[in-house]
């Protein structure tokens, strides 16, 4: 044997030269996964023998003999990674490590046929050489299952590697790594610090099935004394091995999963809500999400990422996922995990994406029915939801050219003129009078100022219920929407409401005949700031109104106009008289006396019903001037 031990120094295979050179500087773009890729190596090796033993009776698995331990050596710079596992002969090292992107763990399943149900997690064969992102030289000592010789293979890199006999006990693999010195942009020291690793380890390789351990310092009282500490090293397994979500729901209890949400840093709030899922079809994944009570204080801005985190049979692949989710549900947070992803080389992103559409499409319909279920069982708690994410739904019906607005409009809610609380349309609609045509609404900044718009008045006296719209996005939505249910939504700002008024046609037009004049000198007064000026069959008590033709509403023309690049869009505009309001006599005189009256009144209604409507006026200075002229 020792005779054998001549150096044998190996250059790599000319195409996995290249190869190391892109795993150490461009596949990965974070370092510290390359303790995730050899524990995934570890675990893997433990996996092969348990499996072994599955076909070999001969053999035994004792599941305390197999784990996998993390040992770092600060003074001498040495992190060593131990695992029980496989190991591997002389071949194999040559094999496995000799040739880059030559998965033995491919093969090996390959070779067994492995079947569902048992996974191993390597496939293409770069994990392992991550190690020199964070290592100057790399070793590896191994013993095969069922051999009595140990190997070493030793390599720095690029120069290629050496493989001789060496001494090991057990079987099994050491990976040893020099880590490197630390440079200007970065810090090397911390793959070598107790914390910074049992950290990686809980990011990374939490829910890997066998015990990760660590010597950990811990501190006691010093015998004797009542305020000296002694540090003494204790093992400890630093991952917590069978992850809850694959966990029987019937085991877990509520606080076991809020404590989830708060281990995972989910958000500050208790979770409103979790939904726990198992998938056992074509695709497998289990998977945990959860409804946040509150909105993340960034949830509205740009910076806001949405996503999932996701892993592969237990190991995290990513942060945030954000193919799992869409937009409208942005708001959910959680996990899923599936043993059937085809991950890419550096498991950083995804190859193929059937399996994870599938995942995306089964959690979307998953979150919606929870939500809907909410609404039906949980009214209380559905309101505080839709108090803090009622807008994203909005959005999710508005944008994509409304793609998305069947799937949504059921969880809509909007505050109702008659209930005097959040109502669904389900709910309006089903309480229609049969004569009434549209569903109504009303814009305004808040629930009080709506109540006061003298535009409701005829639609409140006919005894609908109107739906008041608060936030920017409600109206968009709706038009977006069109209908619900087959009925129409109408603005009680629309010029025409589709409400038959008491008094017949007739007379409320030859009334207006009778006024005409009126009406076009005021209309000449505005020029085109108004499109019409018209008797309003609307207003019961108040003096004036504004109210709108076509598409374009006057609450859309301000948000419009508050964008960036907006092009001074205007809706068109009718001024309203109430014809039976006492001004509307003041008016009429005006006109048959004094012209020059007439237009300060006109200008002055005008101005009034700009702002009741909350729109700016034009000349502030002209109006109050306007008024001091009445006033003297
Ligand atoms: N600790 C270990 N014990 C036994 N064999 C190992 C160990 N580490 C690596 N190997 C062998 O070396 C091969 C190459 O490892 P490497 O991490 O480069 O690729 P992989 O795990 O197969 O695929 P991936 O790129 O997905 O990590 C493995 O497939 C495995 O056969």
């Amino acid at each position: 044997m020792k005779g054998e031990s001549k150096l044998e120094k190996k250059q790599f295979r000319a195409e996995s030269k290249r190869l190391l050179d892109l795993v150490i500087n461009s596949i990965y773009t974070n370092r510290e996964i390359f303790l995730r890729e050899l524990i995934s190596n570890a675990s893997d090796a433990i996996d092969k023998i348990y499996y072994k033993t599955l076909t070999d009776e001969n053999l035994v698995f004792n599941k305390d003999d197999y784990y996998i331990k993390v040992i770092p050596d600060k003074k001498e710079r040495i992190l060593k990674i131990s695992d029980t596992g496989i190991g591997m002969t002389k071949e194999e090292l040559e094999e496995n490590l000799g040739i880059i992107a030559k998965s033995g763990s491919f093969a090996f399943k390959k070779e067994h046929e492995i079947k569902e149900g048992f996974d191993i997690i390597g496939q293409f064969g770069v994990g392992f050489y991550s190690a020199f992102m964070v290592a100057d030289k790399v070793t590896v000592i191994t013993k095969a299952l069922g051999s009595d010789e140990a190997f070493k293979w030793e390599s720095t890199g690029v120069d290629g590697y050496i493989i001789e006999p060496c001494e090991k006990d057990s079987v099994g693999t050491d990976i040893i790594l020099k880590i490197k010195e630390n440079t200007e942009e970065e810090n090397f020291d911390e793959y070598l610090e107790e914390y910074r690793l049992k950290y990686i380890i809980k990011k990374y390789s939490d829910f890997i099935r066998y015990p990760i351990k660590m010597n950990v310092t811990k501190r006691k009282l010093k015998d004797g004394t009542e305020n000296e500490y002694e540090e003494y090293m204790e093992e400890e397994i630093v991952n917590s091995m069978v992850p809850i979500w694959r966990k029987n729901k019937n085991e877990l209890t509520k606080e076991d999963y809020e404590n989830f949400y708060s281990e995972k840093h989910y958000g500050f709030d208790k979770p409103l809500k979790h939904i726990h899922i198992s998938v056992d079809g074509t695709v497998r994944y289990n998977a945990i999400l959860f409804i946040p009570e509150k909105i993340p204080y960034d949830f509205y801005t740009k910076e806001y990422e949405k996503g999932l985190e996701l892993y592969s049979n237990g190991v995290l692949i990513m942060n945030k996922c954000s193919d799992l989710l869409p937009d409208y549900f942005s708001f959910v947070k959680g996990m899923v995990d599936s043993e059937d992803l085809s991950l890419n080389i550096s498991r950083e992103m995804l190859q193929h994406t059937r399996q994870l559409k599938f995942i995306a499409k089964n959690i979307k319909n998953k979150i919606k029915n929870e939500l809907k279920n909410m609404l039906k069982n949980e009214r209380d708690k559905y309101e505080i939801f839709y108090k803090s994410f009622g807008r994203q739904l909005k959005y999710g019906v508005y944008s994509d050219f409304g793609a998305n607005k069947e799937l949504l409009q059921d969880l809509l809610m909007f505050y109702s003129s008659k209930e005097k609380k959040m109502v669904t349309l389900e709910e309006y609609v089903d309480r229609m009078p049969e004569e009434q045509k549209y569903i109504y609404y009303a814009v305004g900044e808040t629930n009080d100022r709506i109540e006061k718009l003298p535009q409701i008045e005829l639609v409140k006296e006919k005894g609908y219920e109107i739906l008041y719209f608060t936030e920017d996005i409600d109206e968009f939505a709706i038009k977006m929407l069109m209908t619900y249910k087959d009925k129409e939504f109408k603005s009680v700002s629309s010029s025409d409401l589709g409400i038959e008024t008491c008094e017949n046609e007739k007379d409320s037009n030859s009334e207006y005949e009778g006024y005409k004049e009126v009406f076009e000198y005021m209309k000449n007064v505005l020029g085109d700031k108004v499109k019409d000026v018209r008797i309003s069959k609307r207003l019961k008590n108040h003096p004036v109104c504004l109210s709108n033709d076509g598409e374009i509403s006057i609450e859309m023309e301000k948000i419009l106009n508050t964008m960036p690049n907006s092009q001074n869009i205007k809706a068109d505009k009718i001024l309203e008289i109430n014809v039976n309001h006492d001004i509307f006599k003041t008016l009429k005189e005006c006109f048959e006396k004094d012209k020059e009256k007439l237009k300060l009144y006109t200008n002055i209604l005008y101005n009034q019903s700009l702002l009741i409507e909350g729109l700016p006026i034009n000349d502030p200075v002209a109006f109050t001037n306007d008024i001091c002229k009445i006033m003297i």
